[in-house]
Order: C-alpha cells, then structure tokens, then sequence
C-alpha cells in the first residue's frame, strides 16, 4: 500500500521531504479552494524542487467543472510544472460519459507530454451531496479513457469521512473493479490511522491523506508533521504486514 500525503504549499512540502522515507507521493493541492484544489504552476515546481527526486510528485488540477478543454490544458500545466501524478477531481461531471470525455482529454494532453505520466480519474466518496457521478462508476470511467488509477475522496470536508459514505464493502467492491480493469485504486477522505485495517484488507493500492497527519488531525488549522507521517506509516505498515501474514496462512 502506497502511502501520498498532500501538503497545502511549500513550507508543508519541506516537512514531508523531511519525513521522505515513510511516504511514497507527494500530493500538491491548495485545499482553500477545494478537496481536489489545484494550486499555482510555480508551486509545484518548487515543491518538486524540494522533495527528493525518487519521490513522485501529485498534482491535483482542481475539483473539475465538465468543460474537457479547460480540463486538459490545467492538466497539462500540472504535468509541465513537474508533476508525474495528474488527479482529476470529476465534481461537475454527471454522467459516466461525461466523466470520460474529461479525463480522455487530460490523459492525451498529459501524455503525450509525458508518456509515463500517471494519471488518476477522482470521484467522490460523498457524490450524492454534490450531483456527480457514482463513486463505482469510477473503475470503469478510468478504463474508458485510458487513466492509470480510479480514485475516491470526500467532496465537502465537514468531517465525514469515506466510509461514511462508502462503507468498506462498497470501497471492496470499488477496489476489485479498479484491479479488474488493471488500474491501481486510490481511497482518501479524512481517513484515520484506525482505517488502515480495513484499507489493507480490501488491498487498497493508495491511500491519500491529509488531516491524519496534521496537527489535531485539523486539515485546515493545523499543519503536516513529520513525526505524525513516520506514525502513520508505521502503522500502515504493521496493517499491511498482518494482511500478508494472514493472507499466507488461508
Ligand atoms: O488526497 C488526499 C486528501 O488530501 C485527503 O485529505 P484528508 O485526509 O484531509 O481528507
């Protein structure tokens, strides 16, 4: 399991450079202007610069309205300002199709950038709140338009978290579509160090977090900590390593 951790600017980057060894994505985002908010091209540029160079770089392009032009062309900033992870949050896509005219677009402009650039098709765990498309829906949106990972996280950050909205099972059932489409599955949405069971167990590739590895578990007053992300870590991995064991012995 894949550990991406989305500092909101510079200084939280440093932080988590600092915490490198325990995380594998770092996530650029401006959470002020949304769960999937995109930040400034220069941002992600220095933040690359920041974080050392084995560790891949998330961009988030925003939680997108169905306008797939404007869509694809903010991808390609993201790509070209150094992020190999491109996250596509579809908030105003309301149909499937939709949501695959959008993301068939960034996966061309980003691409044919970079060809090894990742790219991640987000839904929203809370979808009914916002109109958008349904978060099971999102494996086969990924597949149709050429994506690398079916993501879920929250829409409206009001301390519900993912499995209120889709509870374990339903998150199974998203996780085994994605693998049996051969995309990687994201799951985000204030998860909590007490999840990790659960997240490991249904085999969950990435988990995207923020608020656990803040100060109070605040995503917005407080800021990424080291010490936090090496705990967080650390128990993922005792999770991880206890799936294995009791996967071996069944
Ligand atoms: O991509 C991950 C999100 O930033 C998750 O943030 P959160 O854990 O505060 O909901």
């Amino acid at each position: 399991m894949l550990l991406l951790i989305s500092p909101d600017g510079v200084d939280e980057a440093l932080d988590c450079a600092k915490a490198a060894e325990h995380l594998d994505i770092v996530d650029v985002k401006k959470p002020d202007e949304g769960s999937l908010g995109a930040n400034y091209p220069w941002v992600i540029r220095e933040i690359r610069a920041a974080v050392p160079a084995d560790k891949p770089v998330s961009a988030t392009v925003g939680d997108v309205p169905y306008k797939p032009g404007t869509v694809a062309q903010a991808a390609l900033g993201a790509a070209v300002s150094g992020a190999t992870y491109i996250k596509v949050g579809l908030y105003g896509c309301a149909t499937p199709e939709q949501a695959v005219e959008v993301m068939r677009g960034v996966v061309r402009a980003v691409k044919d950038h970079r060809a090894d650039a990742f790219v991640v098709a987000s839904g929203y765990a809370d979808a009914h709140r916002i109109g958008c498309v349904n978060p099971l829906s999102l494996p086969d949106i990924a597949r149709r338009s050429g994506s690398d990972a079916a993501m879920l996280d929250t829409a409206i950050k009001d301390g519900t978290r993912l499995f209120d909205h889709v509870p374990p099972d339903v998150c199974a059932e998203f996780v085994r579509r994605a693998h049996d489409c051969g995309l990687l599955a994201a799951l985000a949405g204030s998860v909590r160090s007490g999840d990790l069971g659960e997240l490991a167990r249904i085999q969950t590739d990435i988990v995207g977090v923020r608020g656990a590895v803040c100060e109070g578990g605040d995503r917005t007053t407080g800021r990424i900590r080291p010490h936090l992300v090496a705990a967080f870590r650390a128990e993922m991995d005792r999770h991880v390593r206890e799936h294995a064991a009791a996967a071996a012995q069944s």
